[in-house]
């Protein structure tokens, strides 16, 4: 019998079952003579984006695309990191670029954000796709919100109607998210740090994504009993014996209790995000070696 509450979402699971499909498409791609590349600029050394780094070019070269990696130091200027864009947006075996982010504070994200052609944006970051997922779709979507949302659907496929609070603004995870859940016909809250009576808000959701990066904020009572709880954060956290382990913003074990699914952390989103930007590279490149990035303009959104 399944139980109806405190299911955990497998998020290694999901993510490992869109790589092997990712993988049978690239293979396809590559027996007509396009093999997807992806290519990241590591600039700096912020340890979470070393993390990811490396599990990221590890999978890239699993599923048959070619991963290049370009690393430049911190003090870089800004001209000479705007230039490799410039020479990666001019390479044909490069589909996909993702600028590693935070970047050091003398560069302006924005600036180099919208130097990348947004047809190889496989971050879904560029003002054009961004434009386009408020429009309802047709370019590269953010990997963590696609990845929450194909989460989100792994447990419940209909979203229609429900009541989704998302927690947190960004650009890179509250929006695109927020434009994702409007789009599959939920009503939608998007909550921040200077919202008002938080817990409450929280416990009218039906989903919550949490996507605020405070360590196990969310305590298990502001979960509506039955809820679907899909946690983006990713906090290293000290432990007693001087070590570290990652939390999420909510707190997982007490959040269950009340939950009727909910993603782990590590082993939720996480995963999905590097298998997403997988996806949208191979998306990419189908495009590249093809149609336009308008080509599937329409298609529905996940
Ligand atoms: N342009 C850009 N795009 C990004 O998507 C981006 C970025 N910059 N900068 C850094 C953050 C961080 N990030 C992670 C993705 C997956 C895991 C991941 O797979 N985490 C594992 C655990 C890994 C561990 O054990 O430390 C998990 O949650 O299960 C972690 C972190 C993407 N980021």
């Amino acid at each position: 019998m399944t139980q109806p509450f405190g299911r955990v979402i497998d998020g290694k699971a999901v993510a490992a079952e869109l790589r092997r499909d990712v993988a049978r498409d690239v293979a396809e791609l590559v027996a007509s003579g396009c093999q997807p590349g992806l290519a990241v600029i590591l600039m700096g050394i912020d340890p979470a984006s070393q993390v990811y780094v490396r599990n990221k070019a590890k999978q890239t070269r699993e599923v048959g695309m070619a991963s290049f990696e370009h690393r430049l130091p911190a003090t870089a200027r800004q001209t000479e990191l705007l230039s490799l864009v410039q020479q990666l947006n001019n390479d044909p075996a490069v589909h996909g670029i993702l600028v590693q982010l935070p970047l050091p504070g003398h560069i302006d994200e924005r600036i180099v954000l919208r130097a990348i052609d947004p047809a190889k944006d496989v971050d879904g970051f560029h003002p054009l796709n961004a434009g386009l997922l408020a429009g309802g779709g047709g370019g590269l979507v953010p990997c963590t919100p696609l990845g929450s949302m194909i989460l989100l659907r792994s447990v419940r496929p209909g979203l229609r109607g429900a009541h989704a609070v998302v927690l947190g603004r960004s650009n890179i995870v509250g929006k695109p998210i927020a434009q994702l859940l409007l789009a599959a016909d939920c009503t939608v809250t998007v909550a921040h740090s200077k919202t008002e009576r938080l817990p409450d808000i929280c416990r009218q959701a039906d989903f919550l994504i949490a996507a605020i990066g405070r360590p196990e904020m969310i305590q298990g009572d502001w979960i509506k009993a039955g809820a679907i709880v899909i946690d983006v954060g990713i906090n290293r956290v000290p432990t007693v014996d001087g070590k570290t382990r990652l939390v999420g913003d909510v707190a997982f074990e007490d959040a269950r209790q009340r939950a009727f699914a909910i993603t782990p952390v590590p082993g939720g989103v996480g995963p999905m995000t590097i298998a997403c930007l997988l996806r949208n590279t191979l998306q990419a490149a189908r495009s590249q070696s093809g149609g336009s990035i308008l080509s599937s303009a329409g298609k529905s959104l996940p």
